[in-house]
């Protein structure tokens, strides 16, 4: 069974990134021991003591059902003690897009393309009824200069038929700035607040996730109050309330700021759906052919 792998042929390379509850790291998987194996991407959960939450064995389970080309392979597991340990993905070296932008002069077209791919990732994972709840340009993944993909579903939830929104208790260290006005009010959480999520993506990617006009960057400067104290999430709703938003990114076309204030609508019915956002990425993009 390809989808199993075994512990003592995984040689650990090198970290590839940190969440709350998880490290994500580069393994070569190397069965012949001659360093002919493959690189692939382990995540894993922080505790080890012992117990698995069933929020992971969900977490790898939704991995395991989506089959997306913007969306990261997973490849398997690799049990230990009989209980599920480490979820195996495709290893992506261009790494996180985060990464990827800060290096490289992206024009606007590539950028568009990425934000498009984005879309039609999240587009699909609507339509599975999952809402994703963690977007930002940390979780999507390059493939090449063509092809990026979302590489992590850990706040990943299932909305019943007929419900429109998730509540959630756990806050944990949440990504305030990347998340929907409800959200922070109410925890409320739907197919609408990935879209507010998308659109801070969206100004991450035209930023080239500058770490000087990140979005923690940017929302507590705009705190009227003296910068070295931490914005509260009572602050950021004031902000939000008083209809401020993040920046117009400098090269962004007239358009895709639009675009970006539609996805932060403080309603979260009168933002748009990832199918329309696509088309309209897809008419913004033959301009510049
Ligand atoms: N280069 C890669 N190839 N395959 C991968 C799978 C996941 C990831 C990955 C995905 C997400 C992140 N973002 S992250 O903020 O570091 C993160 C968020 C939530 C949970 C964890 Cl454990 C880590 C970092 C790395 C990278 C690769």
């Amino acid at each position: 069974d390809p989808s199993v792998f075994h512990k003592r042929y995984l040689k650990k390379m090198r970290d590839l990134g940190e969440g709350h509850f998880g490290m994500v790291t580069l393994y070569l998987y190397d069965p012949a021991n001659d360093g002919t194996g493959e690189h692939v991407a382990v995540k894993a959960l922080k505790q080890e003591n012992g117990h698995v939450p069933e929020g992971w064995m969900k977490e790898i389970e939704i991995l395991k059902s989506l089959y997306h080309s913007n969306i990261v392979k997973y490849k398997g597991c690799c049990t230990e003690l009989g209980h599920v340990v480490q979820l195996i993905m495709e290893y992506l070296p261009l790494g996180s897009l985060r990464e990827y932008l800060s290096k490289r002069k992206l024009g606007v077209p590539q950028c568009l393309m990425f934000a498009q791919q984005i879309c039609q990732g999240m587009e699909y994972l609507h339509t599975k009824r999952y809402i994703h709840r963690d977007l930002a340009a940390r979780n999507v993944l390059v493939e090449n200069d063509s092809l990026v993909k979302i590489g992590d579903f850990g706040l990943t939830k299932y909305i019943p038929e007929g419900d429109i929104y998730y509540r959630v208790r756990e806050d944990g260290d949440s990504p305030v700035f990347w998340y929907a006005i409800e959200c922070l009010k109410e925890s409320k959480f739907s197919f609408s607040s990935d879209i507010w999520s998308f659109g801070v993506t969206l100004y991450e990617i035209l930023t080239r996730c500058d770490p000087r006009q990140s979005p923690p960057t940017k929302f507590t400067a705009m705190m009227q109050k003296d910068t070295q104290s931490q914005m509260t999430v009572i602050e950021l709703i004031k902000l939000l309330d008083k209809q401020l938003r993040l920046p117009r990114p400098k090269d962004c076309p007239h358009e895709v700021r639009m675009l970006m204030e539609q996805c932060w609508a403080a309603e979260p019915i009168q933002r748009p759906s990832f199918g329309s956002l696509i088309e309209k990425f897809e008419a913004v993009r033959q301009t510049y052919n």
